[in-house]
């Protein structure tokens, strides 16, 4: 029977650059595939920011861990965008990438397949320096909390959230996932959106030495934790081929969701 003390100490092994090789470079991050899933969860993210019902001031990506593909879209449409994440190394890994350091994990692939769908016919190097210009801070978090940036942002609320393979991966059982995301609600506005991607029916996953517990969701246990506080603008899943699977987690799926916060209950 898991704790968040106990997830949260299982999580001091986890290691970004064996979690970046599994899931962000090929057969997962094969752009030259269209059935390749990280090109879904980019298409799914720019859809939503296409639409142009999202915006405003800032964006907080709740737990990036190594990763910022999942901002490529959303953060053109807000003045400021704040990465955070539960572990310094995963935030070590955001400012080496931020800073262009050495060593740095390559997204110019992931940048260019964004360019590519918005269409606008910019060089990726450009969406790269912009995003670089626009992330303000790399700040700890943790959704277990109920301010889960504690004071760093309050009484502040903003106006997007994204938010990608967090909640499933650190919450020992489905009503503390539902209350981990009631707690990131209260960072928002009323109105404010919510894009989350998620994992289907995963149960762990690894990072290196460690092997982390998931929470297995469904796609109905997924919408239904929306169902209090938000409206569903889109939900999508995508259902893990063959192709897809790796021998790192035992996920089924991938989910991804676009809800608003309701202006009052
Ligand atoms: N208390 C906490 N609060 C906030 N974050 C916390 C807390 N504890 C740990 N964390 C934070 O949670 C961690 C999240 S890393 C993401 C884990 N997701 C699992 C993995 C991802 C993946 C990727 C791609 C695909 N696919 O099919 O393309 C499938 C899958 C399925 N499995 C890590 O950032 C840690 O730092």
């Amino acid at each position: 029977m898991s704790t968040i003390k106990a997830i949260a100490e299982n999580y001091q092994t986890f290691n970004p650059a064996a979690y970046l090789q599994n899931n962000y470079v090929p057969p997962r991050a094969d752009f030259s595939n269209p059935d390749s899933v990280v090109p879904w969860k980019l298409k799914c993210l720019a859809d939503a920011c296409a639409s142009g019902e999202i915006g405003g001031q800032i964006l907080v990506d709740i737990d990036s861990g190594p990763t910022v593909y999942q901002v490529l879209s959303a953060f053109e449409l807000f003045k400021e965008v704040i990465l955070t994440d539960f572990l310094a190394v995963n935030r070590e890994e955001l400012k080496k990438w931020l800073h262009d350091e050495p060593g740095a994990f390559d997204w110019g692939p992931s940048i260019n397949q964004v360019c590519s769908i918005e269409g606008k016919g910019e060089p990726w190097q450009a969406k790269q320096k912009r995003l670089r210009e626009r992330v303000s801070r790399v700040i700890p978090v943790n959704v277990h909390q109920s301010c889960p940036l504690g004071t760093e942002l309050a009484p502040v609320t903003v106006d997007a959230l994204v938010s990608s393979f967090c909640l499933e991966a650190c919450s020992p059982n489905y009503p503390a996932f539902v209350k981990a995301l009631g707690n990131i609600t209260g960072l928002l506005k009323p109105g404010g959106h919510v894009l989350m991607i998620g994992a289907l029916e995963e149960s762990y996953y690894m990072a290196g030495e460690a092997r982390l517990s998931a929470v297995s969701l469904t796609e109905e246990m997924t919408r239904k934790a929306y169902d209090v506080g938000y409206i569903i603008r889109d939900f999508r899943s995508y259902t893990l081929p063959e192709s897809m699977t790796v021998d790192t987690d035992d996920a089924k799926g991938v989910s991804f969701v676009w809800a608003q916060k309701k202006e009052s209950d």
